[in-house]
């Protein structure tokens, strides 16, 4: 690893010189914080974002994760979908059922992904009460601190524009502070229609990891984890703060080529 260490508030810092360090090293890390939920609570609540983060958790589904990870005990939920329709290329449980969930002997019915047949005001509503309904259960926990539910691990990647899950720059879903679960249908990204985890429940996770690679984020990784002038803009990733959970960065030194940590230690 090229840099691994802390940043004050901001978490952990894993910077990796290849990303196939960088997947072995997630594919750890998620193997065991499974591995801790599962002797903790008996089951694993993960959390899955779309986008390139998937292609980054591949190694899961190879030897040794693919024998060695209980995920009979794992239940997916996404922090963020397009609406459109399940086989639809958009769609980001489609890429995670075609590039890992169906590799690897998930339970079916421990698969959480969104109504694609109504509306993405509809499909939030849906999605918060079938949440709601796990949470009483007990198959997701509940925050301490907050009523919000406390996933074990939510994964997120980075737009360059700073987005995390559907949380775009300026927008006023990043205010939503009462519905766990949002919907937007003027995505500056296509689709334009989508649903979101909303920042309190991202941050009354256990575990909150943001992967990212590339040249093209490292503006948005140095705005989100460095102390930058009042005067930069604040961007979504920047307000990713779990209140009680651990915070990590996964990233390759492209996309950490702008951080304080990695230039002041060259
Ligand atoms: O639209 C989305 O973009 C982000 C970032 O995707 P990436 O391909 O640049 O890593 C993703 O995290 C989010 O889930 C997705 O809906």
């Amino acid at each position: 690893m090229a840099l691994s260490g802390g940043h004050k508030d901001r978490g952990e810092l894993r910077i990796h010189e290849s990303l196939d360090e960088l997947k072995t090293d997630l594919a750890d890390y998620i193997a065991e914080i499974s591995e801790a939920s599962v002797k903790e609570r008996g089951v694993f609540a993960i959390v899955l974002s779309g986008g390139s983060l998937i292609g980054l958790m591949g190694k899961l589904s190879e030897a040794p994760y693919n024998k060695t990870v209980d995920w009979s005990k794992w239940y997916i939920f996404w922090a963020d979908e397009r609406v459109v329709a399940k086989n639809h290329a958009d769609s980001n449980f489609k890429l995670a059922k075609d590039s890992l969930l169906s590799k690897v002997p998930i339970v079916p019915s421990h698969v959480h992904s969104i109504n694609d047949t109504v509306s993405a005001e509809e499909a939030a509503d849906d999605y918060e009460f079938a949440i709601r309904q796990l949470v009483k259960t007990r198959v997701v926990s509940v925050s301490e601190i907050s009523d919000c539910p406390k996933f074990d691990l939510i994964l997120l990647g980075l737009g360059p524009d700073g987005h995390v899950a559907s949380l775009f720059p300026d927008h006023s879903a990043l205010d939503e502070k009462e519905e766990w679960v949002t919907f937007i249908t003027d995505s500056p990204k296509p689709p334009p229609e989508r649903i979101t985890f909303t920042l309190p429940v991202i941050n009354s996770a256990s575990n909150v990891a943001v992967v990212v690679t590339g040249d093209s984020k490292a503006e948005a990784v140095h705005l989100a984890i460095d102390d930058v002038a009042p005067e930069c803009p604040l961007i979504p990733a920047r307000m990713v703060q779990p209140a009680k959970g651990k915070l990590a960065w996964f990233l390759d030194k492209p996309a950490a080529s702008k951080l304080e940590a990695l230039n002041s230690s060259q």
